[in-house]
């Protein structure tokens, strides 16, 4: 049987979440494949999935690395084992439900049936679609995207946005070996990469909602390579042609 549907979802201490997001994913309608990618979590989250892999044993993967490497890192590393495995589509989500479940099934619509090569959960389609984040993080994240915008002349509303299903040929297409960013610079490089490679994208709106278990792990650096990092894209790409990978 072909591969279909597979959602990775990084992790680094999220013990609160890690239940309750594997039986939502693993219960919501069309077989949806889960891969955790943890950072060897000091806080056991490897061990949660690792019982409950017992009691889905075909849909539930885990990929242990062994110190806290970065978000964007994971996602590669995430990316090769769903190309190598031959999924369809493969979904980046966050763990701690700041994303709703029941969302992937319209992301993954909008590319199974609308033909879209890459779909993203936006929250700046129509307004600010936010709920519980304090003002300041809304409007730094709000104004992270104008300002990507501005800079790269991306016409994607939500930049940073951290919930997508791409087309499997996305990720072929990109040489993932030269993606380099880690925190949100990687999610606007991922977007920015594609949109130059000509790829069909949609924003389909969603609501974030603030997680309640656990805590965020963005930082200064964070923050600061998303910054610098939009102005190296744009730069590297007036000098670089972007033309899709022969190797994946
Ligand atoms: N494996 C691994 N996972 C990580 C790491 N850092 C963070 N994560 C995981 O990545 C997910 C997102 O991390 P958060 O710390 O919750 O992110 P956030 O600051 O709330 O950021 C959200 O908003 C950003 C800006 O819009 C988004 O770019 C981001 O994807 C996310 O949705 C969570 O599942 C978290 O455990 C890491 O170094 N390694």
């Amino acid at each position: 049987m072909e591969k279909e549907k597979l959602v990775i979802i990084p992790t680094f201490n999220e013990k609160e979440n890690m239940e309750d997001m594997v039986r939502a994913i693993m219960g919501l309608e069309g077989d949806f494949e889960l891969l955790v990618i943890d950072d060897n979590s000091p806080d056991g989250t490897a061990e949660i999935v690792k019982r409950l892999q017992k009691e889905f044993p075909e849909r539930l993967h885990l990929i242990q690395r062994t110190g806290k490497l970065g978000l964007g890192t994971a996602y590669i590393e995430g990316f090769r084992y769903g190309l190598m495995n031959g999924y369809q589509f493969i979904f980046e989500m966050d763990a701690d439900f700041s994303h709703n479940p029941q969302d992937l099934i319209r992301l993954y619509k909008a590319c199974a049936e609308e033909g879209y090569d890459l779909a993203i959960g936006s929250r700046y389609i129509k307004g600010v679609n936010v709920v519980n984040w304090p003002m300041g993080r809304v409007l730094m994240s709000f104004f992270a995207s104008k300002y990507v915008q501005f800079i790269t002349g991306m016409p994607i509303k939500d930049a940073t946005a951290g919930f997508k299903c791409y087309h499997r040929r996305v990720l072929q297409a990109i040489n993932l070996e030269k993606i380099r960013f880690i925190g949100y610079a990687f999610q606007i490089e991922m977007k920015f990469t594609a949109w130059k490679l000509g790829f069909k994208i949609i924003e389909v709106p969603i609501i974030f909602t603030d997680r309640t278990k656990g805590t965020s792990k963005m930082s200064t650096h964070i923050f600061r390579e998303a910054v610098f990092g939009v102005i190296y894209m744009k730069v590297k790409s007036l000098f670089v042609r972007y033309r899709p990978n022969r190797s994946e």
